[in-house]
C-alpha cells in the first residue's frame, strides 16, 4: 500500500493542501483532479518522495516510480532509449522484446536518441524505463497532455495493463476528466485545501457495475 496520513503540503509556511489521508493499494488505478495550481503535481512529488511533506506520514512497500507530463526533461538526451532504460533496469538482462510490448514502444527506436523520436514514442520509452524498474507504483502527473487521443488511449492501456497483470497501484493526474472517470477504478478531487472523494466524476467501475 502507499499511504499518506494528515499529510500536509507546500512550498512555504502556509499548506496548499493539509489533512491528506490517501491510500492507494496494489493493481488500483486512483485519479486525481483539482484546479490548475491546486496542489496535484506537489501531492504526486511528495508521495514519490522526492519532497518532504509539511507534516504528516507517507508509507510506501515499494518502488515507486514517477512519469511526468513532458518526458524530454526526465531523460537524458544523450543516451539512446536503449541505454536510458538499461540503467534503470533491476534485471541486467532486459528482456527487451517483453518490455517493448508492454509500453507499446516499437523496438526500432530503441538505438535512437530521444531528438529523434516523437514526444509520443518518447512517453512510451519513459514508461518502458518506469517499467523495467518494477515498481509497485505508479504516479502518472499529466502524462497524456500533450499526446493525441490515439496515443493518450494507447498509454493508458499499457497503464491499465501494469495495474491489472503486474498489480502496480497507479495515481493517475490529469485535466482530462472524462479520462480520468474512464480510467479509474475511484477518482480524488482537490477541494480547496482537502483531497476528497469525487463526487462529480464516475469511475469506470461506476459504469460496468
Ligand atoms: N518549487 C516550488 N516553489 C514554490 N512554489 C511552487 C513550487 N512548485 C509549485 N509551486 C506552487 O505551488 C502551487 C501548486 O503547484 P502544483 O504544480 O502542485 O499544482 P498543480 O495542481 O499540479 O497545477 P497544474 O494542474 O497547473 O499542473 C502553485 O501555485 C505553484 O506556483
Amino acid at each position: 500500500m502507499l499511504s499518506a496520513r494528515s499529510v500536509a503540503v507546500g512550498h512555504g509556511r502556509t499548506p496548499l493542501l493539509s489533512g491528506v489521508d490517501l491510500d492507494v493499494g496494489p493493481g488500483e488505478i486512483v485519479g486525481l483532479v483539482g484546479p490548475s495550481g491546486g496542489g496535484k503535481t506537489s501531492l504526486a512529488r511528495v508521495l514519490a518522495g522526492l519532497d518532504k511533506p509539511l507534516e504528516g506520514e507517507v508509507r510506501v512497500d515499494g518502488r515507486v516510480a514517477m512519469l511526468f507530463q513532458s518526458p524530454r526533461r526526465s531523460v537524458d538526451p544523450r543516451l539512446t532509449l536503449r541505454r536510458s532504460i538499461e540503467i534503470c533496469a533491476t534485471e541486467s538482462g532486459v528482456d527487451w522484446e517483453r518490455l517493448c510490448t508492454k509500453a507499446d514502444l516499437p523496438l526500432g527506436l530503441l538505438d535512437r536518441y530521444p531528438r529523434q523520436v516523437s514526444d509520443g514514442q518518447l512517453q512510451r520509452a519513459a514508461i518502458a524505463r518506469a517499467l523495467a524498474g518494477e515498481p509497485r507504483y505508479l504516479l502518472c502527473d499529466e502524462m497524456t497532455a500533450a499526446l493525441d487521443p490515439v496515443t493518450t488511449a494507447a498509454v493508458v492501456t499499457t497503464v491499465r495493463r501494469a495495474a491489472d497483470e503486474d498489480g502496480a497501484g497507479v495515481l493517475f493526474i490529469s485535466h482530462d476528466l472524462p479520462l480520468v472517470g474512464a480510467c479509474s477504478d475511484r477518482v480524488l478531487e482537490i477541494q480547496g485545501t482537502r483531497v476528497a472523494p469525487s463526487t462529480a466524476l464516475s469511475t469506470r467501475k461506476a459504469t460496468r457495475s
